[in-house]
């Protein structure tokens, strides 16, 4: 057996000497996992003799690292005790890494064979793909899903005598977070590890959903007496119902991710057949229900407000208050809160949507209530750099670094940002030919000022933004995907004013927050019907231009038509007019003629025929409302 073993070692090793040379290699000489890293790394240009990595060991930003991720670590440090007690006697150890593949914590072993080990995964390293090749976290953490890498497979030749084992780990968002490796010098052995690292990190999953600490708390199974073991599913709802988070087997088992895609807002009634009452008495022994799905699972209440609720190990952690300075309405409020709860995790955001939507005030909210509130908010518009002063401006420059540079030099944004936020916006027009050097600070998390020798490490959150479509520019070339990758952890894309749902709520927000006294203006139901079918092209700040030119020019704070500006009135003879509340007689029948006329594909004999008048009138009609 370990005879077979080893061989297999020399196997992989001829693969990857194929590889090396551009053959292809025959799939059954190394795992598809393996050989799909191998591939990603040759488009990283990763290098086999892993200099990258020696580089990043330099730097310690250990402290900054724990901090911003805190809130893993809260939950993930218990069950790294526990795991670690009982697999470091089998020469195992362990380390928990952030999302983007940096090393939060490390339980290491002295003994000199574990040197490397050491040096590779202590706090700071960066094992993500495209720095340190094929390693079983970083491809976890790449594909999503629970990864073994041993010996040979390693894409670093330096890494070629280790084993590790690593499981990813997502938030009650279904967002990742980081994940969970155990690595041992490579002895040949089969590795029998997995489950132990996939137990250990279903805790850490099950910690940070219970600490939603909903009013209603489900576990859920397919078998009822599973129901109770660490392979429940977990659900939390809020109290009208809403879901607030969910561990990865109750929203694989739920299938929530497909609801999600199609609904703002999941509730308890979307997932089961039956009543919320009806399960309140599950709490002794499980209940099967009928779920949206078809599937059919085992319920028990864990827990129901009032007085279940059990006393926490862990004290209660901030909850972002992100309603306070900004309106977040009904249906964008879900996708904000995991953004908010993903970027506490140290997960960057990327913000898309049309001019004006909203989406440096969403960044400034997530700065706010996110792990680096504590030092500064630093915006960069990518857009509005010339070209030639992007380094100067990004990375800094030293004293005399060039004519006209400031004495004694100057910090660069990325410096500016170190220990804060960093919001890079309208990232879509960021230079092609500079695309790399930033995905490089973005990796390695140093800077170079211009004309110094001299690196400086830094840290930040990161939030981008862009009006543009980043998938078209990566198709076209002009958008580098693994800087997509570094920067798209969670994509929020803000609705355009002619999407949203809950404009009226939207326009009711920004009156309330015009007036300084009691009162705010009063909008008239012609001057809401107009607004809310203008095509806006500013979004919300064309909206608030509008409702201050409004306020400005109204009498007796109620702002009319005759208040707003001209584009927005001229526009109104040819849009589609409501004629629900607040319409006209007239415009109703222009509306009514032209539903017929649709509805009839411009038949004017059928649509007259309906209409109950002449043809000759009907024509007359269409003349007059301009059809
Ligand atoms: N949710 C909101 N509630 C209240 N006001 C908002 C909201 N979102 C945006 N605004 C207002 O709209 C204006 C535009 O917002 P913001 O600058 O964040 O948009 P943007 O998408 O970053 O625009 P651009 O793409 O032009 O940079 C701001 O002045 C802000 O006050």
């Amino acid at each position: 057996m370990h005879k077979k073993i080893v061989d297999l070692n020399t196997q992989v090793q001829q693969a990857r000497e194929l590889f090396d040379e551009g053959h292809v290699v025959p799939s059954q000489w190394v795992r598809d996992e393996v050989l799909r890293s191998w591939l990603r790394c040759r488009k990283h240009g990763v290098s086999p003799s892993g200099q990258l990595l020696l580089e990043a060991a330099q730097f310690d930003q250990i402290s900054y690292i724990r901090n911003q991720h805190q809130r893993l670590m809260t939950f993930a440090e218990p069950e790294m005790h526990r795991l670690f007690r009982a697999i470091s006697s089998a020469g195992w150890v362990l380390a928990c890494l952030e999302r983007e593949g940096r090393s939060i914590k490390y339980f290491g072993n002295d003994s000199p064979c574990y040197e490397l080990l050491g040096a590779a995964l202590n706090p700071g390293m960066d094992l993500s793909e495209d720095i340190a090749g094929t390693n079983a976290p970083g491809c976890a953490l790449i594909e999503g899903r629970p990864s073994l890498v041993c010996g040979s497979e390693h894409f670093l030749h330096s890494f070629r005598d280790l084993s590790c084992v690593a499981v990813p780990i997502f938030d009650p968002a279904g967002t990742l977070v980081g994940a969970l490796n155990a690595s041992k010098p490579y002895d040949g052995r089969p590795v029998g590890i997995l489950e132990a690292v996939a137990l250990a990190t279903r805790s850490v999953e099950n910690r940070m959903v219970d600490d939603l600490r909903g009013a209603l708390v489900l576990a859920l199974h397919y078998r009822p007496e599973l129901t109770q073991s660490p392979m429940r599913g977990l659900i939390h709802f809020g109290e009208d119902g809403e879901v607030l988070g969910a561990n990865p087997s109750a929203r694989q088992m739920l299938d929530l991710e497909s609801l999600e895609k199609t609904q703002s807002q999941v509730c308890f009634k979307d997932l089961f057949s039956c009543r919320a009452a009806e399960i309140e008495g599950s709490q002794q022994s499980p209940v099967e229900v009928e779920c949206h799905n078809g599937a059919r699972l085992f319920l028990k209440v864990e827990s129901l407000r009032k007085g279940l609720v059990s006393v926490k190990s862990t004290p209660p952690q901030r909850r972002p208050d992100i309603s306070q300075s900004f309106y977040v309405g009904e249906p964008t409020k879900p996708l904000f809160d995991k953004a908010h709860r993903a970027f506490q995790f140290g997960v960057p955001v990327l913000v898309t949507g049309e001019t004006g939507t909203g989406k440096e005030v969403l960044a400034r909210s997530l700065h706010a209530n996110g792990p680096s509130s504590k030092g500064a908010f630093v915006a960069v518009n990518c857009s509005a750099i010339p070209a030639g002063l992007i380094e100067s401006e990004l990375f800094g420059y030293a004293d005399g670094a060039f004519t006209g540079a400031r004495r004694g030099g100057a910090k660069g944004k990325f410096e500016e940002a170190n220990g804060g936020t960093l919001f890079l916006d309208e990232i879509g027009d960021m230079p092609v030919e500079f695309q790399a050097r930033l995905l490089r600070v973005l990796q390695e998390r140093i800077v170079t000022r211009l004309g110094e020798e001299k690196s400086r490490p830094v840290s930040f959150s990161l939030v981008c933004a862009t009006h543009r479509n980043l998938d078209e520019l990566m198709e076209s070339g002009d958008f580098r995907s693994d800087l997509y990758y570094r920067i798209n952890g969670l994509r929020v894309q803000l609705p355009a004013l002619r999407e949203r749902e809950d404009l009226d709520a939207l326009i009711d927000h920004l009156l309330a927050s015009m007036s300084q006294e009691d009162s705010p203006p009063i909008l008239t139901a012609e001057a809401r019907n107009l607004l809310r079918h203008h095509s806006w092209r500013g979004n919300i700040r064309e909206l608030q231009q509008a409702l201050n030119l409004g306020q400005a020019l109204s009498t007796q704070g109620i702002i009319d038509v005759e208040h707003l500006p001209e584009d927005i009135k001229a526009k109104n003879d040819t849009a589609d007019v409501d004629v629900g509340e607040g319409g006209t007689l007239a415009a109703a029948e222009r509306q009514a003629v032209r539903c017929v006329l649709e509805k009839h594909n411009h038949n004017v004999s059928a649509a007259a025929r309906e209409l109950g008048i002449t043809r000759a009138t009907l024509y007359r009609k269409i003349k007059h409302f301009g059809l």
